[in-house]
């Protein structure tokens, strides 16, 4: 069997020519507006973005609203879509693909609780709903799946392949995983067990020494050689035409490896690094590690190739993003926030070395700090709380990572108040809708075009797409990785906002600004 995906339908593996007709899409709404046109192929939207703009005048701000007319085009052809996992043999990699062969299945077990369906839980795309509008009668919010904004693929109909260090195939690293109930492993094992990860990559030095012995499946050769960059870029190749798609997008759910070291002449530009990003396939990183050095970014830029990373949002940081952005907006001063976790499954085991935890423990440590230095009334400039993250290895829990945090703070007239959280997060079935997050967002944006629009009848920019690093997929990552020089955003709501409003300014609607003045002015 091919060593990459054909997920079946459940009466064998899809016709490897054929193209499997992707799940309808629902065409739930239309804007009518002088602003919007639906072509054949596109949606055409013509939109002006409201900003402030403040300066300071003889020590006094003014504040000037400003207006942005853009272009922007969607192609509304959804493409066959192929995502090819980095690590696809570990946890988050087989709990993801068996997940979508349920879902795609429609399938349902029988646990100690009684049947399970499949669902996409957990997924910002597939499991929950944006506000349209206002009902023009009832004047009731109108609220619509977040899936249905603009025309996305299904995670469905996505075709899944990608590489391992471990030989293991599908089915054998599903129960090496110990994450899904035996109910759902019976059903979805024969398919799984057609999936063989490629081989990969292996440099040792750069996760855990206790990692060498899943290492049996990797390309010749010690270090990583233009080769083996030929070998992985004719992978994709492969892949791409044996399952006929239109697109594929990489993403990483390897181990967390040590950072690299920015080295001049090797990876502070692009001349100086490997060329795998030319081929133009997005490359997302679900790992903490600085996989995008300089030189990456920079390729990905002269190659207008999207990378995103880094590191899956899913749990205690999570968590931690929504509490800090309401306690510190709420006026009350956080003067620290211990983050202790303990988990038993392999990531963990690779974190139990300094160098790879070392790498975990700056992308949990930084995501309050533009929440903090939001807030100069309670912080003086570089004041921030105190901040520890601790990660214990314990293998008895497994998948079933524990998190525990302590909120410190300081309220009115020197109270304090002490807000304790205990959160079991079933690490890979809280990540693994992450990764279809991240893919179906990446896909959505290689089909949105947009160029500054003409003011004065003055030709303008041809369309283009979004700068190569897609900060709008902050909402899923630790560590937003943004374009060089622009500011990170942590916060859940505002990420979360940021790329629902972008996606209604495809569609040439406002954001949604929550004022609802047609319940408070009449
Ligand atoms: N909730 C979560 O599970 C979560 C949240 C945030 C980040 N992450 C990160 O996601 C990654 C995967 O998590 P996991 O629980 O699936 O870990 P895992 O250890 O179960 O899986 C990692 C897989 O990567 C493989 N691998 C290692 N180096 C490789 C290489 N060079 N090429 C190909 N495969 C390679 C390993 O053999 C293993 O199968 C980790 O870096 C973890 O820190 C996980
Ligand atoms: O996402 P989150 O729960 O804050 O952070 C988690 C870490 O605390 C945990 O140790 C590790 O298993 C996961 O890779 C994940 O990164």
């Amino acid at each position: 069997m091919a060593p990459h995906a054909e997920i079946a339908n459940g009466d064998g593996p899809v016709n490897r020519g054929g193209v499997s007709a992707p799940t309808n899409q629902k065409v739930t709404f239309k804007v009518q507006s002088p602003n919007v046109e639906y072509t054949e192929s596109q949606i055409r939207s013509k939109y002006t973005y409201h900003t402030t703009e403040v300066s300071k005048v003889n020590g006094q701000y003014v504040a000037v609203p400003k207006e942005t007319k853009y272009d922007f085009t969607v192609d509304t052809k959804v493409p066959k879509l192929g995502m090819m996992l980095v690590g696809w043999g570990g946890n988050n990699g087989s709990t993801v693909t068996a997940g979508i062969i349920a879902n795609r299945r429609r399938l349902s077990w029988q646990t100690r609780r009684g049947e399970q369906k499949a669902n996409y839980y957990g997924s910002l795309i597939m499991g929950s709903t944006i506000k349209l509008g206002t009902d023009a009668e009832t004047r009731k919010d109108v609220n619509i799946p977040f899936h249905d904004l603009l025309p996305m693929v299904h995670p469905n109909d996505i075709v899944i392949g990608g590489w391992d260090i471990s030989k293991l195939n599908l089915a054998e690293s599903m129960d090496r995983a110990q994450v899904l109930e035996p109910g759902l492993k019976a059903l979805v094992a024969k398919e799984m067990a057609t999936m063989v990860p490629l081989p990969s990559i292996y440099y040792p030095d750069f996760i855990a020494a206790n990692q060498e012995k899943r290492a049996d499946n990797v390309l010749e050769g010690t270090k990583a050689s233009m080769a083996h960059v030929e070998k992985i870029r004719q992978d994709i190749r492969d892949f791409k035409a044996a399952n006929n798609l239109d697109r594929v997008i990489v993403q990483w759910t390897a181990n967390t490896e040590r950072f690299a070291d920015l080295i001049e002449g090797v990876n502070d530009t692009a001349d100086n690094l490997l060329k795998a990003i030319e081929n133009g396939h997005p490359f997302i990183n679900g790992s903490p590690q600085n996989t995008f050095v300089p030189g990456a970014v920079e390729l990905a830029e002269r190659h207008k190739a999207f990378v995103g990373g880094d590191d899956f949002k899913s749990g205690q940081t999570k968590m931690k993003s929504a509490l800090v952005d309401f306690l510190i907006n709420a006026g009350i001063k956080l003067t620290s926030v211990a983050s202790y976790n303990h988990l038993g499954n392999n990531d963990g085991k690779n974190l139990s070395e300094q160098r790879q935890f070392r790498s975990k423990e700056i992308s949990k440590s930084n995501v309050i700090d533009d929440m903090v230095e939001a807030n100069t009334v309670l912080y003086a400039p570089g004041e921030k709380p105190d901040h520890t993250v601790v990660i214990k290895y314990m293998p008895a829990v497994g998948d079933d990572k524990r998190a525990l945090d302590e909120y410190y703070a300081e309220i009115f007239l020197g109270g304090h108040q002490t807000i304790s959280l205990f959160n079991v997060c079933e690490d890979s079935l809280l990540a693994s809708p992450l990764i279809i997050d991240l893919v179906l967002i990446t896909e959505l944006f290689t089909r949105i075009k947009w160029k500054a629009a003409s003011t004065d009848g003055a030709a303008t920019k041809g369309f283009e797409g979004f700068h190569s690093v897609l900060s709008v997929l902050s909402y899923m990552l630790k560590a937003p990785l943004t374009p060089p020089g622009t500011p990170v955003v942590n916060a859940l709501a505002k990420q979360r906002s940021a790329l629902i409003n972008i996606m209604r300014g495809c569609l040439g609607l406002q954001p949604e600004s929550d004022m609802t003045l047609e319940h408070k002015l009449f």
